[in-house]
């Protein structure tokens, strides 16, 4: 007998009801890897054959005691457990002295680790704290070392009765009440319930669990897999650890998947495991247990025969509408990941754990249930005050803008509105240019739609009904009075502040000295063309942008005009960086003399011109002209050269300026299309292009 002693984790089982408990804790402390063996108390009198052929197969040693009833079970009955009235059978441990040390655990325990270093203690009796009555200890959880003096004493204890609560508990407690017990921490043997109320501690020491301890009435296997209504998170979290054991080792599918442990082993336990199997002889053909499934499914189930399930039923029965779910935020309450040591600052420390020890287990499987869907009775609500309200009362409008411009404060002033030039009536054209030339006449056409000073649409919504502007139709002035007049009562108030005036015509008379062009400048001996009711004394010289020239003021624009110097964004790095390609077929300037090209244009044939006239030629389209199309008539004398040779209209260059770069708006070519323009016969008689406007310094 000089073998040393062996080590052992023991639990006892008196009942089959038991055994899904006996089975989980064995492969709980399998799977943490112990190198101890594992026993079991058994009471063979009230054990079926095939709970003993289970614990075969997960137990080393299967050790049959005798059950110890308690001869005054009324305390049982104070704490609501008289199914414990053999709890005293467990004090057996004691007497199996062929072990040196034994961890008893419950068979309602789970091992999130193996707890081998319990072995190691030197006390002879250890155990942790009882939440119900800290000072005392919860015996589920025990490490003892057999001695036939300590069972002796506690079989005499057992016989006559003597325990506070009618079981073992109250029995070990008060026997080791005046003797020295070792105070295990209580994370070895957490006794979680529904009702747990301090979290942050479990968070704090959660990574510190060994193991886990399903106290009172209600076990795991016994309640199903939902857990008890209003159950805390820190109780759904711990119990995931018991179903995770169970699942990854005993449930139904893995009888199907090629398990190399019979099968009638698992049926066993899944016997008595709530929501799991109800029928004995499940497991002996999954072919059959299907066939059922089938017949069942169809339109004739309807909700009225679905069976109702209890509170506790498994999660398919939400799928299905029978159960109504519980909010998810209160299914899955978020936990943050425990962290072990500052990952910012330090390494891990070397006798750490492994970071994902304690991860959370989740396993799902293909529901089974026979019923067609059934959408659930009410879903969670939707959050609220997620739409717009709608003022109930109209919101009072802002207050209009304060007036900027002295006519604004006219109190008649007419309403602002648009005016098109469709709307119009025929404007009556001006009198005819005194030109007999037929070229005149053809350039006249041109001009779809002749304007007056006093008749350009834009100016119309303002005058016609203003009070200081009687309405046209009505009036006996000239379209150049009404510009006046209507000139004359809307001035803006700086036009008179005489700094303004002297400060821009300096800015125009350095850029004359540069060579721009200027329109404003007169040109004696055109006076009397267009407007002779209006004479020229009558106006006074303007800086206006608005106060446009009239067309007895503005000469007849040059046939060459002066290219137009655009400032760039660049400013004047264009000159230097390049020019716009010459374009083919364009006279050199110097070389160009448009007199001699004039008379040309003259004696050719007149027949060729003659489609010009019709106002629907495909090169002109019928559109208003600016408001400048009276300077453009008369310029177009010079300018609107018909190709000669095949008949189409040549366009004029459009980068012609429509303003200078002093602002001043000059003209605006119609536009003629832009097919035509870079045709030879055309490009010969026109004289503006691209490259004159842009870059004339460059040529030659
Ligand atoms: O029908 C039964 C009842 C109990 N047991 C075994 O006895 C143990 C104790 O019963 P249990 O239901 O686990 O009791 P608890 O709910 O844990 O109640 C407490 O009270 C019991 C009686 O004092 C103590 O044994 C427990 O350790 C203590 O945690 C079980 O784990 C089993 O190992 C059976 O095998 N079959
Ligand atoms: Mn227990």
């Amino acid at each position: 007998m000089s073998s040393p002693l062996e080590d052992v984790y023991c639990t006892l089982l008196m009942s089959d009801s038991y055994l899904p408990g006996a089975a989980v804790l064995a492969h709980s402390l399998r799977d943490a890897g112990t190198t101890k063996k594992l026993a079991v108390l058994v009471t063979l009198d009230t054990l079926a054959a095939d709970t003993i052929t289970e614990l075969k197969a997960l137990y080393d040693y299967i050790i049959p005691v005798d059950r110890m009833r308690n001869p005054s079970p009324a305390n049982l009955f104070l704490m609501g457990r008289p199914d414990l009235a053999f709890a005293f059978t467990k004090i057996a441990l004691w007497r199996q002295i062929q072990f040196r040390k034994i961890v008893y655990l419950d068979a309602d325990v789970v091992a999130l680790r193996a707890l081998d270093e319990l072995f190691d203690l030197d006390a002879p009796f250890a155990a942790a704290p009882d939440v119900g009555w800290p000072d005392a200890f919860n015996t589920g959880v025990m490490v003892l070392s057999p001695n036939m003096g300590d069972y002796w004493a506690l079989q005499t204890m057992a016989a006559s009765g003597d325990s506070f609560d009618g079981a073992d508990q109250g029995l070990l407690n008060q026997y080791y009440e005046h003797r020295k017990w070792h105070r295990l921490p209580f994370t070895y043997n957490v006794t979680p319930n529904a009702q747990y109320q301090w979290e942050p501690a479990y968070r704090y020491y959660k990574r510190d669990i060994s193991s886990v301890h399903f106290i009172g009435k209600d076990k795991p296997w016994s309640s199903g897999r939902s857990s008890p209504a209003g159950g805390s998170g820190v109780y759904n979290e711990l119990l995931a650890r018991w179903w995770a054991v169970y699942d990854r080792h005993l449930k139904a599918a893995a009888m199907s998947s090629g398990s190399q442990q019979p099968e009638h082993h698992h049926s066993t336990v899944q016997q008595h495991v709530k929501g799991e199997s109800t029928s004995a002889d499940f497991g002996t053909s999954s072919t059959q247990h299907m066939v059922p499934s089938i017949a069942v499914s169809g339109p004739e189930a309807t909700t009225a025969e679905l069976p109702l399930s209890e509170p506790g039923e498994p999660v398919e029965n939400i799928d299905q509408g029978i159960l109504e779910p519980t909010p998810t935020v209160e299914q899955r309450k978020f936990s943050a990941p425990h962290m072990e040591w500052d990952a910012t600052r330090s390494q891990p420390p070397a006798e750490a754990r492994p970071e994902a020890e304690h991860f959370p287990t989740a396993t799902y499987e293909f529901s089974e249930s026979k019923h067609l869907f059934q959408a659930p009775q009410a879903y969670p609500e939707p959050p609220k005050d997620m739409w717009f309200q709608v003022p109930e009362t109209k919101p009072t409008p802002a207050a209009p803008p304060r007036p900027i411009f002295p006519w604004e404060q006219q109190p008649n002033r007419p309403k602002a509105s648009r005016v098109f030039a469709e709307d119009l009536p025929p404007a009556p054209l001006p009198a005819p240019t005194p030109t007999p030339s037929a070229l005149d006449q053809s350039t006249h056409q041109f001009s779809t739609v002749h304007y007056d000073k006093g008749q350009i649409p834009g100016q119309e919504e303002v005058d016609a009904s203003g009070p200081t502007s009687p309405p046209r139709s009505s009036s006996p002035q000239t379209a150049d009075e009404q510009w006046q007049s209507f000139q004359q009562s809307n001035t803006n108030a700086w036009d008179s502040v005489p700094g303004i005036d002297t400060y821009v015509r300096a800015i125009m008379e350095a850029q004359n000295r540069r060579g721009k062009p200027q329109v404003l400048s007169t040109s004696e001996g055109q006076e009397e063309i267009l407007s002779p009711s209006l004479s020229r004394k009558e106006r006074r010289e303007s800086l206006i942008i608005t106060d446009f020239p009239t067309a007895v003021e503005r000469p007849s624009l040059p046939v060459t005009p002066a290219p137009v110097r655009r400032p760039t964004f660049w400013g004047e790095e264009r000159d230097q960086t390049g020019e716009l390609p010459a374009a083919e077929g364009v006279p050199n300037q110097a070389e160009w003399n448009p007199e001699e090209k004039l008379d040309k244009l003259r004696r050719s044939s007149l027949l060729e011109f003659e489609h010009l006239k019709s106002p629907v030629h495909p090169q002109v389209p019928l559109r208003e002209l600016p408001e400048h199309s009276t300077e453009h008539a008369e310029s177009a004398q010079h300018h609107h050269f018909p190709n000669s040779g095949d008949g189409t209209t040549d366009a004029p260059s459009k980068d012609f300026a429509a303003q200078d770069n002093s602002g001043t708006p000059v003209f605006q070519e119609p536009d003629f299309g832009s097919g035509s323009a870079n045709g030879v016969e055309g490009a010969d008689l026109l004289s503006p292009t691209a490259e004159d406007v842009l870059s004339p310094t460059q040529q030659q």
